[in-house]
């Protein structure tokens, strides 16, 4: 492999340009991820966060510009990179144990395929504990609440041992103390590791604390800067394109009077 210099940023994406049929996604977009960043990336629905995540995993090709993950072309890097998909629940009965889940994340990484059994027993343990999940760690994945199983998505996730974590809603449907949890679970893998983390919201206020900077998507118009430079009323107009509020209250940030005309959302094949 070529060599790659210990100064490459986690990501990278150059002059990005991005286009589904008419729809504008991407045009222009850069942005450079430094080891040990947290990114937060905000939009309405189809303003293209999740392809963002996608271009990263080498899922997505751009009509122009480049991509790199830690200085290569991204998917090649896969190994180094943890992923942690929009979140859907398991089937109650979903013939896998939580440690079955985990042990997926540890299969095909740079640990190779022929981990020793007791190995890779240890290294489930080791994730499992990691993140709160010893206690129900043989319970069949199905029978856990939300809370539990997406605990066990980033322990999945963190198996990897990832410089680059991209996570995709990861907070959906959790009640705010499963929200902090998870969280905080996804900001210590980044501060005891230097994992740069890209992480896909609808809802800032649960990771405000973390988040070094936030790019805003929308209608392939992009912002990238300080939650106090992008999450303000003057930008977010501008963006919108209407007058939109951010308004500050009890620690909290809440924008009012989004346009309802930019939260359409089509799904398409590949999201499986
Ligand atoms: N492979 C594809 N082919 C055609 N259209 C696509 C493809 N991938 C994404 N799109 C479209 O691009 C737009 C952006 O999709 P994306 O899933 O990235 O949005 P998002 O910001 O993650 O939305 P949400 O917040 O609803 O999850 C959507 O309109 C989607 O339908």
């Amino acid at each position: 492999m070529t060599p790659v210099p210990d100064t490459a940023p986690a990501a990278r994406l150059a002059g990005a340009t991005l286009s589904f049929g008419d729809r504008r996604i991407f045009d222009g977009l850069d942005l450079t991820v430094e080891p040990g960043e947290f990114l937060a990336v905000l939009g309405p629905n189809g303003s293209g966060k999740t392809t963002l995540l996608r271009t990263l995993l080498g899922l997505q090709h751009l009509d122009a510009g480049t991509v790199t993950v830690g200085g290569r072309p991204p998917g090649r890097a896969a190994s180094r990179t943890g992923y942690i998909p929009q979140q859907r629940p398991f089937a109650p009965y979903t013939p896998l144990r939580a440690r079955d889940l985990v042990g997926l994340g540890l299969d095909g990484t740079r640990l190779g395929p022929r981990v020793r059994r007791r190995e890779h027993t240890r290294r489930v343990d080791e994730l499992l504990e990691r993140v709160g999940a010893t206690g129900y760690a043989d319970a069949p994945v199905g029978a856990l609440s939300g809370g539990e199983q997406q605990r066990l998505r980033v322990a999945q996730a963190l198996a990897t041992d990832p410089d680059l974590l991209l996570c995709d809603e990861p907070l959906l449907s959790l009640d705010l103390k499963h929200q902090q949890a998870v969280s905080a679970l996804i900001d210590r893998r980044r501060t005891e590791h230097g994992t740069a983390v890209v992480f896909v919201t609808h809802e800032i206020n649960p990771v405000l604390e973390h988040v070094d900077r936030v790019l805003y998507l929308v209608g392939g118009r992009f912002r990238l800067g300080t939650p106090a430079e992008v999450l303000r009323t003057d930008v977010l107009s501008q963006m919108y394109g209407t007058r939109v509020e951010v308004i500050q209250t009890g620690g909290r940030l809440v924008v009012v009077g989004l346009p309802d005309a930019t939260t359409h959302h089509h799904h398409h094949d590949e999201e499986n």
